[in-house]
C-alpha cells in the first residue's frame, strides 16, 4: 500500500504522529508538507493530494487540518475521492469497511494524537465488504460520471 499524508499548519502533530505510525507498519509514504513555517491555506494542500490519490498514484490518503473539516470538504470534490472525517475508531473502521473511503480527515483541535493514531491504524488494516455496499458506491460513481 502506498499512502499520502498532507496537512496544514494546524495538522502537525498529528501528521508526525501518523508518520511515525506508517513508519512502523511498514508503509510506504510521501509527506506533501505543508512546512507550516507559517499559516498555509489547506485547499492548496489538499487538491494536489487529491488528485494523485484519484489517479492512482497512491491507494490512500490521510489529511489533517483544524477541524479536518476544511480537508474533507476540499478532497471531496475531486472525482473518485470518498474522503471520510472520522474522529472515533467506529467510524474509522466502517467507512472502509461501506464506503470504502479512500482518503481519511482528521481534525488536531478535535482530537489528540493518541485517538489519531488508533483511529489511522483501523482506518488502514479495515477493508472495504463490497456487496450493496458497493450497488451504493456505483451509485455515486455514476453520479460523478454524468
Ligand atoms: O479548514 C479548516 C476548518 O474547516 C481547518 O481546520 C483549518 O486548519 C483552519 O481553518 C485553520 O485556522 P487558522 O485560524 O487559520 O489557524
Amino acid at each position: 500500500m502506498k499512502v499520502i499524508i498532507t496537512a496544514d499548519h494546524a495538522g502537525m502533530t498529528i501528521r508526525n504522529e501518523v508518520k511515525n505510525l506508517l513508519d512502523e507498519m511498514g508503509i510506504d509514504y510521501e509527506d506533501t508538507g505543508c512546512d507550516c513555517q507559517s499559516s498555509v491555506d489547506y485547499p492548496d494542500y489538499a487538491l494536489p493530494a487529491a488528485e494523485r490519490v484519484a489517479k492512482g498514484e497512491f491507494d490512500r490518503g490521510i489529511f489533517i487540518c483544524g477541524t479536518g473539516i476544511g480537508m474533507s470538504i476540499t478532497a471531496n470534490k475531486v472525482k473518485g475521492i470518498r474522503c471520510a472525517l472520522v474522529h472515533d475508531v467506529y467510524t474509522a473502521k466502517l467507512t472502509r469497511q461501506h464506503n470504502d473511503s479512500n482518503v481519511l480527515a482528521m481534525g488536531e483541535r478535535v482530537i489528540g494524537p493518541g485517538l489519531a493514531r488508533e483511529i489511522a491504524k483501523n482506518w488502514l488494516e479495515s477493508e472495504f465488504d463490497g456487496g450493496r455496499h458497493a450497488n451504493r458506491i456505483g451509485k455515486i460513481t455514476t453520479y460523478e460520471d454524468k
